[in-house]
């Protein structure tokens, strides 16, 4: 019997459905081999998928598309050579490409059925999320940590976003332990990761943290240590690339400063004072280790390094990662901002081995115990092991789910958690409606056609807010940070494309203004066209259509929670009240949540801490 009769007996009459259904798998990682290859056996007619990576030697465990050879290629083109092979019938249509490229349009979504998220991160998923809800296509989203692991279906205005519930905030560390009184090996992988990494590789010269806005009574005199040793860092930047680089940098953080700390007498008086280490002796230490071991040396990554160990890859890394920065730059267009930096990611070797020996070299300062480098790996990368069956499950609930939402039968899809708990391993929700103040869904939408070129936050300001939209002072304006408010008019007179606007970009209003007895206006969420650049000299505009913007309705109680009734429709006039989403447990999925700049800004005030964001960058508030 072929293939399609047993699919055919199985799935009856959705079949049809699913022969002719066009769906897009954003993600060809770990869920997404798997998926893929459900899809394309279960006969979907056109699958397209996405996937900015190339394969790794660890992804070949679980993500069984991949073999040896294909080590270095792209993920998406390999995955679709692979699984092609498994039923000729399924189109395939794959793209080495970052899902957030223009090229990937709002009309270009709106030509699938369905849409698929096998993401690793909470960038891509929110831009995915919110592109689903512009193009209203359904999203069917998944994620897996370790033996867990959840799938959502998000269908615009009838359930939940992916957004509609916050994200867990984001771990963080306080300044003064980084910085001064580290006493786990963590602190120095963060210290090494989150702090010397990007300040030797990862910050523009002209950009260095500004922490101005953070200084308070409590840490002022911390983070005007901070200010001096990041000055003297930039003064060491002038010999980089020089052969004597390295060894600044090592006299620098694993010397001077620690000299510096020994000068607080007071912060040893109940706790082991740091003890600086020196270039000269470790490289005694090392020639003597080197000549012994030969090329043997921290070859490996499961035993822990020895110091000598720690410090012939600390130079070898610094050495190696100096060269490669100074050919991007020579390699960068001329004037081109920003300027090219490098960035943390445990499958590139050479950072892992700066940030395993720096950390190591300072943990050593400070008598904690050193990791070895596999260990820091899962630590800086922030690492729960990836199982393959959780995968394998979860890729076959998405399609399941897919179903229901290819059989029009919303009110039988379900929010699917995995979990290891004997008792049961599945549970399941009924979807709920969308949170009526989620500043994601809950929104009103309208396009913009600008020259991103000409065009002005004050123009923007001016012309649409209040002059075409009617909005009082009061109004944020807002993409990944704060662009513009009341407060805030530094960026008024800079071109959307100085800020970093362009085809693509979402930016959201949010309207601050509470007339009395009413509440302000749903945000308003604008999708950015570019238009081609024209001679005129005035900056117009045009919208795609004038949105209507409906105040946000009165706050419900808790318990006014109500979800999808039998006939897939929300009950009327039901909100999420909260409490109904499943007890985070302590083994929950951790996601290290971006938040959006507006509310960031809000959430962090007067914390002296470090926020490891997603994208691994370090804050500093
Ligand atoms: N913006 C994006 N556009 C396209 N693909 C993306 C984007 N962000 C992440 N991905 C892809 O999503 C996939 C997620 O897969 P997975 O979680 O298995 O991660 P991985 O990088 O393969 O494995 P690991 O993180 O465990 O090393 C990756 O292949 C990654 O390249
Ligand atoms: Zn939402």
């Amino acid at each position: 019997m072929s293939r399609e009769t047993y699919v055919t007996e199985s799935l009856g009459d959705i079949y049809e459905r699913v022969k002719t259904a066009r769906v897009l798998m954003v993600g060809a990682g770990g869920i997404g081999c798997e998926l893929l290859k459900n899809l394309v056996l279960t006969g979907f007619g056109e699958v397209h998928l996405v996937d900015l990576d190339t394969i790794d030697l660890s992804n070949l465990n679980r993500q069984f598309l991949f073999g040896h050879e294909h080590i270095k290629k792209s993920k998406a083109l390999v995955a679709k050579d692979t699984a092609s092979k498994f039923n000729p019938n399924v189109k395939l249509v794959a793209y080495h490409a970052n899902i957030k490229d223009p090229q990937f349009s709002v009309a270009w979504f709106q030509s699938f059925d369905l849409v698929f998220n096998a993401l690793d991160n909470l960038d891509a998923r929110r831009y995915v999320n919110r592109m689903c809800l512009t193009a209203e296509v359904p999203l069917i989203e998944s994620g897996t940590t370790g033996f867990n692991g959840q799938v959502q279906v998000i269908v615009k205005g009838k359930t939940e976003c992916y957004d509609c519930n916050p994200k867990e905030v984001p771990k963080t560390f306080p300044v003064c332990t980084i910085r001064t009184t580290p006493s786990q090996p963590i602190h120095c992988i963060v210290w090494a990761k989150s702090y010397l990494f990007s300040t030797i590789f990862g910050i523009d010269e002209d950009d260095s943290p500004d922490l101005d806005n953070s200084v308070n009574a409590d840490n002022a005199s911390e983070i005007e240590n901070l200010r001096r040793e990041n000055a003297e860092l930039q003064r060491i930047n002038d010999a980089f690339g020089t052969p004597d680089f390295p060894r600044l940098v090592f006299e620098k953080v694993f010397k001077i400063d620690i000299d510096r700390l020994l000068s607080m007498e007071d912060a040893w008086k109940h706790r082991r004072a740091p003890v600086p280490i020196l270039y000269d002796e470790l490289q005694k230490l090392a020639d003597a280790e080197v000549k012994k071991a030969g090329s043997k040396v921290a070859a490996d990554d499961q035993p822990v390094w020895s110091l000598a160990e720690n410090f012939v890859m600390f130079k070898d890394s610094v050495e190696k990662l100096s060269c490669r920065l100074l050919e991007l730059r020579k390699n960068a267009p001329e004037g081109g901002s920003p300027r090219p930096t490098l960035s943390f990611d445990k499958d590139d070797d050479e950072t892992l081995d700066f940030v395993v020996a720096a950390a190591n070299l300072r943990s050593q300062v400070f008598g904690i115990e050193r990791k070895s480098k596999f260990e820091i790996k899962q630590m800086a990368g922030n690492i729960i092991p990836a199982i393959a069956t959780t995968n394998a499950i979860i890729a076959g609930v998405c399609v399941l789910q897919s179903f229901k939402l290819l059989n029009d039968d919303l009110a039988h899809a379900k929010a699917v958690f995995l979990s290891r708990r004997p008792e049961r391993i599945f549970s399941t929700e009924s979807l709920q409606p969308p949170n009526p103040d989620c500043a994601v869904c809950s929104v009103a939408r309208c396009g913009i056609e600008v020259d991103v070129e000409k065009f002005t936050i004050a123009d923007f300001v001016e012309q649409v807010l209040r002059g075409k939209l009617g909005y009082s002072e009061e109004v944020s304006v807002v993409t990944d940070k704060l662009l513009y408010d009341v407060e805030f008019d530094d960026n008024v007179d800079k071109t959307f494309k100085k800020l970093d606007i362009g085809d693509g970009t979402f930016i959201t209003i949010i309207d601050e203004d509470e007339p009395q007895g009413s509440t302000p206006r749903v945000n308003l969420e604008f999708l950015v066209y570019a238009r081609e650049p024209t001679d005129d000299a005035q900056a117009t505009y045009k919208l795609t259509h004038i949105p209507e913007i409906p105040r946000k309705p009165v706050r419900k109680q808790v318990g006014e929670v109500g979800g999808l009734s039998g006939d897939g429709e929300l009950p009327a006039g039901e909100g999420k009240g909260g409490g109904k989403k499943r007890k985070a447990e302590d083994d929950e999925l951790v996601e290290v949540s971006a938040t959006d700049a507006k509310k960031s800004k809000v959430e962090t005030v007067d914390e002296d801490v470090i926020v490891l964001e997603d994208d691994e960058a370090i804050e500093i508030e």
